[in-house]
C-alpha cells in the first residue's frame, strides 16, 4: 500500500515534471490508475499549468439542472449531512452529472469563493479532457471510486488538494453522476473516501425507491386513463369491499361522486337484490364470475334504483381471489346495441310494441306514424327511460328505410376522442391505435337505413360541426381520408336535455338544432300518462314471466300505488320495479311488500275509486268471484256497448288489450252481447 508521505510526494513531483516534458522516468512506483489518467490528460492536450475548463452559459446550466433535478434533490441532503461532519475545516462537496458538469456545491463560504478562481462553479466541467486528472473526471472515466492526492492531480493549481470521488448509478446500473469531497491535502484521510462511498450507497438506494414510486405513480396514471377510455362504468374495490377507484362513467351511472365514495365500503352506498350480495365478501365467494342485469338500490336514499348490466371479476394472483374486485357496469341498452351490432343492426320494436292507451300516448303514436311516412330528420325529446329508443325503432320500422339497417349510437357514452371515428370511420393508419385496415363509421354502416343518435345533447361541439356538415352535404369523410363518400341515411336524434338551455349555454349549436328538429316527437314522462301505468305493469309482468313459465298477477292495491308514484326514472324504473317484484315474490302475486320501499312511501289511498280501480280490485287475489262488482262492471259495460270492445274499454277506462285479457280470464265471450 502506498504511503502518501513526504518522500512519495517528492517522487511524484519529479515523475510529473518528467511526464509533462515527455521525458523517460521510472513511473512504476505510481498507482497505475493515476499514470493512466495522466496519459489520458496528456492525450487530451490539457495544459498542466493553466486553469481552464468549459463553463456552461446560464441557459444551458438551467437545462442541466432541470434534467438532473431528481439527482440533485436526492443528493442534496447527503451533501449537507457530510458537510455537517467536516464543516469549518476547509472541505467542500461537489456533485456532477455523468458528463462531468458541476450541478451542486456545498462547503465553507470562503472555500467556495476561492473555488471560483479554480473554476469550481456550477456549470464548470470536471472531465479529464478539460481538468486533467481529478477525482470527478477520473472517477467518471473509470466508473469507480477514487481518491486523488495533491501531486497526483495533473493540473498544477489542483495540487494543493486531495479529493475523494464516488460514482452514482441509477436503478438500471447506469452511471448518472459523481459525488466528490475536496479539501486541503493535509486534512484528508484515506477514510474520507469511505464516508463518500457510504453516502453514495444511501443515494443509490434512495434513487431506487424514488424510481419505484415514480413507476407506481405512472402506472396509476396509466390505470386511470385506461379506466377513462372505456365506455363502461368501472369500479375497483380492495379486498375489504372499499372503493379504491371509479371511472367517470361509473360515477355518472351510479350518481356517486369520487369524493363521497372513495375508501367507503360499497355496500354502505348501494345494494342489489341478488344472493351474490352476500358473496361479495371474499371469504365466501364461490369464484364464479357474476355477469347479469342487476337492479342497484341506494342505501338510505330516496333515489330510485337504477338498472345496469353488472359484471364482477376478481383480481387474484395465482388463482387466489384476495386482491380486490373490478365491477363493470354497462347500460342494458348498450348491451342490446352490441347485440344489435353483431346481429346486423336490426330494430326490433314496432308501433305495436308501444304500450299505452292514454290520450297523450295515442297522440304521440300518431306523431310517430306521421314521422315514419316522411324521410325528414326527427328529434325525439323526453326524459331518460321514457322510451325514446323504442320510439326511434318503431319509426324506423314503419318507414321506407325499414329494409336498411338501424344503427344506434350513444353519443354520451363514448369517450370524447372516439365519437368522431365511431361516427365517420377512419382510413387505415390514420392514428395510433387505429385498426390497420381502417374502419367504417356508424354513418356508413347505416347507409340505406336509419342512424339513431342517442343523447345528442352530450355531443362535443367539434363533433357537432362535423355532424352539421354531414347533414348539409349528405357526405361523410372518414378520418384521414382524402375523398368524401355519399350516404343515404335517415337521421333520428334523441336527448333528455333541454336543448334550448344548451344553445343558450353555447354547448349546443343552434344551426344543428334546426337541422335536426324538422319533426319533433315529445315522449311524455310516465307521471303524465298515469293511465298507462297499469297496462304497462301488466305488460311487463307478462313479458318478464313468459320464459319463466310463471303465472303471476298484480294485487289491486299495487296498481293504486304504482299510479300515485312519480316515476322519476320513468318506464325503465317501472320495468325494473316489476322485475324486482317478480324476483322477490314467492307465490304468484305481486303485493306491496314486493315493491321497493321508496315507491310505497307517501302513498295515499284514493277516497273515491275510479272504475278502473274497482275492476283492478277484483282481479283474482282470492280466485274468481262472480258476484264481485268488477266482474259485474265488465258485464254491464259490454251490455251498454252492445259488445263493442272499444266502447266498453273506454267506459271502464282501461285499454282494449287489458279488457281482452280480463275477459279471457273470466271466460266472458263479448260476442254474446252483440245485438
Ligand atoms: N311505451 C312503452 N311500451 C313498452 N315498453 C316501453 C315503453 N316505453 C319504454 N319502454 C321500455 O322502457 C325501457 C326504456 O326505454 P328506452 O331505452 O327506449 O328509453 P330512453 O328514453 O331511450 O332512455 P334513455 O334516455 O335513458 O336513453 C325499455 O326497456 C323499453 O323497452
Amino acid at each position: 500500500m502506498i504511503q502518501f508521505d513526504h518522500e512519495y510526494m517528492e517522487r511524484l513531483n519529479a515523475a510529473w515534471e518528467h511526464f509533462i516534458a515527455y521525458k523517460d522516468f521510472d513511473y512504476s512506483f505510481m498507482r497505475p490508475e493515476i499514470l493512466e489518467s495522466w496519459k489520458r490528460s496528456r492525450d487530451f492536450q490539457v495544459n498542466p499549468y493553466e486553469r481552464k475548463t468549459e463553463i456552461l452559459n446560464s441557459e444551458d446550466i438551467h437545462a442541466r439542472l432541470a434534467a438532473n433535478s431528481l439527482l440533485i434533490e436526492t443528493v442534496r441532503p447527503y451533501m449537507e449531512r457530510l458537510y455537517s461532519i467536516v464543516e469549518g475545516s476547509g472541505f467542500y462537496l461537489m456533485l456532477s452529472d455523468q458528463d462531468g458538469y458541476v450541478l451542486d456545491l456545498v462547503g465553507d463560504r470562503d472555500i467556495i469563493e476561492q473555488g471560483k478562481e479554480s473554476l469550481l462553479v456550477i456549470g464548470a466541467n470536471r472531465k479529464e479532457s478539460f481538468a486533467g486528472t481529478n477525482a470527478i473526471g477520473t472517477c467518471l472515466a473509470m466508473k469507480k471510486p477514487i481518491q486523488i492526492w495533491n501531486g497526483e492531480h495533473y493540473v498544477m493549481s489542483h495540487k494543493r488538494y486531495a479529493c475523494s470521488g464516488a460514482p452514482i448509478f441509477n436503478h438500471l446500473g447506469q452511471l448518472i453522476g459523481c459525488l466528490n469531497l475536496t479539501g486541503e491535502f493535509t486534512k484528508i484521510h484515506t477514510h474520507t473516501l469511505g464516508m463518500v462511498l457510504s453516502a453514495v450507497d444511501g443515494i443509490s438506494k434512495e434513487l431506487k425507491i424514488r424510481n419505484a414510486y415514480e413507476e407506481i405513480e405512472a402506472m396509476s396514471a396509466q390505470r386511470s386513463s385506461i379506466l377513462e377510455s372505456v365506455s363502461s362504468g368501472l369500479i375497483l374495490l380492495n379486498e375489504k369491499n372499499q372503493i379504491i377507484q371509479m371511472n367517470g362513467n361509473a360515477q355518472r351511472m351510479l350518481k356517486l361522486e369520487n369524493k363521497n365514495a372513495m375508501g367507503r365500503d360499497i355496500f354502505e352506498l348501494i345494494s342489489i337484490d341478488e344472493p351474490i350480495h352476500n358473496h361479495f365478501s371474499f371469504s365466501n365467494f364461490d369464484r364464479d364470475v357474476y355477469n347479469k342485469e342487476t337492479n342497484i338500490y341506494y342505501v338510505g336514499s330516496m333515489l330510485p334504483p337504477v338498472k345496469f348490466n353488472m359484471s364482477v371479476n376478481f383480481i387474484g394472483r395465482n388463482g387466489s381471489h384476495n386482491k380486490g374486485i373490478v365491477i363493470r357496469l354497462d347500460e342494458p341498452k348498450h348491451i342490446n346495441k352490441l347485440v344489435n351490432k353483431i346481429g346486423g343492426f336490426k330494430a326490433s320494436y314496432t308501433f305495436d310494441n308501444i304500450i299505452g292507451s292514454s290520450l297523450i300516448t295515442k297522440k304521440m303514436i300518431k306523431t310517430c306514424e306521421r314521422a315514419a311516412l316522411s324521410s325528414s330528420n326527427v328529434l325525439i325529446l323526453g326524459e331518460s327511460g321514457t322510451g325514446k329508443e323504442l320510439v326511434a325503432q318503431a319509426v324506423h320500422n314503419g318507414s321506407t328505410f325499414s329494409k336498411g339497417p338501424f344503427v344506434a349510437i350513444n353519443c354520451g357514452a363514448l369517450p370524447k376522442g372516439l365519437i368522431e371515428s365511431e361516427l365517420f370511420g377512419y382510413e387505415r393508419g390514420s392514428f395510433t391505435g387505429a385498426n390497420k385496415e381502417g374502419n367504417p363509421g356508424k354513418f356508413e354502416l347505416a347507409d340505406g337505413g336509419t342512424i339513431f343518435l342517442d343523447e345528442i345533447g352530450d355531443m362535443p361541439l367539434d363533433v357537432q360541426v362535423s355532424l352539421l356538415r354531414v347533414l348539409q352535404t349528405k357526405e361523410i369523410v372518414r378520418i384521414g381520408a382524402k375523398y368524401p363518400k355519399k350516404i343515404n341515411v335517415r337521421i333520428i336524434a334523441a336527448t333528455n336535455r333541454d336543448l334550448s338551455e344548451a344553445i343558450e349555454a353555447k354547448t349546443f349549436r343552434e344551426d344543428l338544432f334546426y337541422r335536426l328538429n324538422v319533426l319533433t316527437i315529445h315522449v311524455p314522462p310516465l307521471r303524465d300518462r298515469s293511465n298507462d301505468i297499469s297496462e304497462l305493469a301488466d305488460y311487463f309482468v307478462q313479458t318478464l314471466t313468459q320464459q319463466k313459465n310463471k303465472n303471476i298477477h298484480i294485487a289491486a292495491e299495487v296498481y293504486q300505488v304504482l299510479r300515485q308514484y312519480s316515476w322519476p326514472g320513468n318506464i325503465r324504473e317501472l320495468e325494473n320495479a316489476i322485475e324486482r317484484a317478480i324476483n322477490v315474490t314467492d307465490d304468484d302475486e305481486i303485493r306491496l311488500e314486493h315493491l321497493p320501499r321508496h315507491i310505497c312511501q307517501g302513498f295515499v289511498p284514493p277516497s273515491v275509486p275510479t272504475p278502473y280501480h274497482v275492476i283492478e280490485e277484483e282481479i283474482p287475489a282470492s280466485g274468481l268471484n262472480l258476484k264481485s262488482s268488477g266482474y259485474q262492471l265488465i258485464l254491464s259495460s259490454l251490455e251498454k256497448s252492445n259488445g263493442n270492445i272499444k266502447e266498453a274499454a273506454e267506459l271502464l277506462g282501461i285499454s282494449r288489450r287489458t279488457l281482452y285479457r280480463k275477459m279471457d280470464k273470466y271466460k266472458i265471450d263479448y260476442k254474446n252481447y252483440r245485438g
